[in-house]
């Protein structure tokens, strides 16, 4: 195993392992950086200019990076984390824009570099607000800077010139740009969303198309396949039996002649519906191909399965399908084989064949048990 080097490390211990909190804490460190580049800012305006009050500079700085500090100590406690806003992004942003227009109050005639940071902030928050958080963040901004604009033309005793009102109108394309941006985003997220959707819908009619057959709704073969495959090891583990039949509707071919391909389709699906109607939940029919079936009996006796198939036999021959001029019947040819533990699917498959054709060629509607195999032997007559 690889030895974490020591920047990840460190990494881990400030942003934490949790792979979402590192997220919410890595942006809450982004916020954080922004913010005292501000302030760095502020302290390099307050130290180069006379007319700034600088000991009101370093308080601000100290008040809004330690504000920021605390809401990101927070984040990374996960104390958060059962928030709907897990992130903080709202009181953040609140926090930020308040520092803003406390700001562009204390910058005297640097002020103009605050709507800037402004922008910066909106555009970064943007992202993970909604479009009625972002208009309540974007109100609540113009409330700030209308107060910061009335307090920088009342105490600095400047009256409000040209360059406030550049900067005011600075404040309201920032404001509507970053809610036009966001509307943008949710658009986005929404359309992502809906793609999303329909793409996991379609997978799962993909999914249902590969392993059901569409005429019946049964499992078709190679899903049966995969079903037997996981009995025969389920059995092979516990030692139950396992047991395989091959069913095979008499005389199809005349159904499709004498009355249609459509009736056909009907009748495999009555036929289907009785066959499951017979069995435990837990046996599994599927469509073999065209109008042969198998059925899967798990932990059942020989003997019982016998028994059950002569009952599915007698179901099948009681059914009376309507069609236009009457009812039609059916009835089936089963043939029954046990499973031998280390044999394989497709001999034990070959045995059920087997006695399948013997129950055929006895006169059909009747159902045929492989004998047990005997070692190295591969043909074997059923018995009825
Ligand atoms: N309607 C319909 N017929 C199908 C479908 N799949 C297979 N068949 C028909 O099933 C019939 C099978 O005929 P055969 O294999 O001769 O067997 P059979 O007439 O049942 O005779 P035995 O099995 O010997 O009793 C054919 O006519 C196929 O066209 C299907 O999905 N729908």
């Amino acid at each position: 195993m690889r030895t974490p080097s020591r920047w990840h490390r460190i990494r881990d211990v400030v942003l934490s392992t949790d792979r979402r909190r590192r997220t919410l804490v890595a942006m809450a460190l982004l916020a954080l950086v922004l913010m005292t580049s501000s302030a760095g800012v502020m302290l390099m305006v307050a130290t180069a200019s006379s007319a700034v009050n600088a000991v009101a500079v370093q308080w601000w700085a100290a008040i809004s990076v330690g504000g920021m500090v605390v809401m990101t100590a927070f984040i990374r406690s996960g104390e958060t984390a059962r928030l709907s806003d897990p992130s903080l992004t709202v009181p953040q942003m609140v926090w930020t824009i308040t520092s803003g227009a406390v700001a562009y109050v204390l910058a005297g005639d640097a002020r103009g570099v605050v709507p800037a940071v402004l922008a910066m902030i909106l555009f970064f928050g943007t992202f993970g607000l909604t479009v009625a958080e972002v208009i309540g963040i974007g109100v609540y901004a113009l409330l700030a800077f209308g107060c910061a604009v009335a307090a920088t033309t009342r105490f600095n005793a400047s009256p409000f010139g040209y360059l406030d009102t550049a900067y005011a109108l600075m404040v309201l394309i920032v404001l509507g740009g970053s809610i036009a941006l966001n509307l943008r985003i949710q658009r986005i997220r929404a359309r992502l969303q809906e793609q999303r959707e329909a793409l996991a819908q379609a997978l799962a009619v993909n999914r249902d198309l590969a392993t059901r057959d569409e005429l019946t709704g049964l499992p078709n073969r190679r899903a049966m396949q995969d079903l037997m495959e996981l009995e025969r090891r389920r059995s092979l583990r516990s030692g139950r039996p396992l047991l395989l039949a091959q069913l095979d509707i008499d005389h199809f071919k005349r159904v499709n002649d004498s009355h249609g391909h459509a009736m056909g389709d009907r009748a495999l699906q009555a036929f289907a519906g009785a066959v499951r109607a017979s069995v435990r939940d837990t046996d599994v029919l599927a469509r073999w191909g065209g109008e042969e079936f198998v059925l899967l009996l798990s932990d059942t006796r020989i003997n019982d399965a016998r028994d059950l198939l002569e009952r599915v036999r007698a179901a099948v021959a009681a059914m009376e399908i309507p069609h236009t001029s009457g009812t039609l019947s059916l009835t089936v040819s089963a043939g029954l084989a046990q499973h031998v533990p280390h044999d394989t699917l497709e001999l034990t498959l070959e045995r059920a064949d087997l006695a399948l054709y013997t129950a055929k060629s006895l006169g059909r509607n009747r159902v045929a048990v492989a004998p047990s195999p005997r070692r190295g032997s591969r043909s074997h007559s059923a018995q009825t």
